[in-house]
């Protein structure tokens, strides 16, 4: 089964899910595929770790028709909220309140087993009767992707359940693709796997009737007793939130140290930050495991709230050990959040945003 064009007489609205481990690409995708016109009408839900959601923010979607389901991980506690979401879509878009959208694409967190997600496309009531899953898009990073998939099972069954395997971050020469291509081979043969740059792929793949659709990756996965399943349960997350500008000098030399003291502890750092003297520009950073990328200072802030807000996620983060050396590097004065700042996999609460 393939696209909705391409499946007589299902008018149901194709889902695709889009998964991989922290920090492998998804947004820098999606971002890339919203701006073509094959997507500009799809409805996007965006799954997020951390007390603070923020890549609904870097996302600049078109249309109306984004949502965040933040702080919690669809995968675990959390998935009633997700047929209530897609429900509350269906019905949002049938009265008109948004566009009409022909498609659905759900970025999930880096750590989700997608399986529960697919699982709950294929047989909720209220959901199965107007979606439908099509394609799974995986993400492998091109740089730390052959050690995450022996490291984390999740990252493993985000492999085995895809029907397209995008091995990014082919530009940067770190990228060490042969051995990885091995091992994505063996972990599932049945995907088809491409190379990607900086999220630089035509989404008219997502219609050419060229892929397989969930189902397939779904059986694939619940016969295959070989891939570990389930959440490696060490992970947490803190985020830093603080209204005093920071020195883009003392903001770069944090960044290198608390990766490197926290080596591949550290998986993932993405944050917005008010620079001093640069009030309206934030500075987009971001840090996969060791692997910091360039910061980039935006044109402007995404939404009203100008805090510098930054998302850590890790193994075993000490919290108040990172709160104390980033006010010793920054001197920034860290806000106490309204919500519980540790947002354990599954247990805070899921809402949907417009
Ligand atoms: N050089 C290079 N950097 C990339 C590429 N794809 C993603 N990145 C960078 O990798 C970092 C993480 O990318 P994201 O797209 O945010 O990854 P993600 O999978 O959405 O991350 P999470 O939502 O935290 O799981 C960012 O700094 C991106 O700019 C690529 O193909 N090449």
């Amino acid at each position: 089964m393939t696209s909705s064009a391409n499946v007589a007489g299902d008018n149901r609205i194709p889902v695709n899910v889009l998964t991989g481990f922290l920090g492998s690409g998804k947004t820098t995708l999606l971002k890339h595929w919203l701006r073509s016109p094959q997507l500009a009408n799809t409805a996007v839900i965006i799954n997020e770790l951390g007390a603070v959601g923020l890549d609904h923010l870097l996302v600049d979607n078109a249309s109306e028709s984004l949502f965040l389901l933040d702080n919690g991980c669809l995968c675990c506690a959390v998935r009633d909220d997700l047929v209530q979401s897609l429900k509350s879509l269906y019905e949002r878009r049938a009265n008109g309140d948004v566009p009409a959208f022909e498609r659905v694409v759900i970025e999930t967190t880096g750590l989700a087993d997608p399986l529960p997600v697919l699982q709950t496309l294929m047989m909720a009531d209220g959901v199965v009767e107007h979606f439908r899953a099509d394609a799974v898009v995986t993400c492998v990073d091109g740089v730390n992707g052959l050690e995450t998939l022996e490291r984390y099972p999740e990252a493993q069954r985000q492999v085995v359940v895809a029907d397209l395997l995008l091995l990014t971050k082919q530009d940067l020469p770190e990228a060490a693709t042969p051995a990885l291509q091995t091992r994505l081979a063996e972990l599932n043969p049945m995907a088809r796997l491409l190379l990607v740059s900086a999220g630089q792929l035509d989404p008219q793949l997502l219609f050419d009737g060229s892929l397989g659709a969930a189902e397939q990756a779904v059986s694939q996965l619940l016969d295959d007793t070989t891939v570990a399943s389930g959440h490696s349960g060490r992970v947490n997350s803190l985020v830093l939130v603080t209204m005093d500008p920071i020195d883009e000098i003392e903001l770069r030399t944090w960044l290198e140290v608390v990766t490197s003291v926290h080596g591949d502890r550290l998986l993932r750092i993405k944050g917005l930050v008010q620079l001093r003297g640069l009030p309206q520009q934030p500075m987009l950073i971001h840090a996969v495991q060791q692997l910091v990328s360039p910061p980039e200072l935006l044109a402007q802030w995404p939404s009203a709230d100008t805090r510098s807000r930054i998302v850590l996620i890790g193994e075993g983060l000490d919290e108040d050990d990172i709160r104390r050396v980033f006010r010793t590097f920054t001197g920034a004065r860290l806000q106490d959040l309204q919500q519980a700042p540790l947002a354990l996999l599954g247990l805070s609460n899921l809402r949907l945003m417009q």
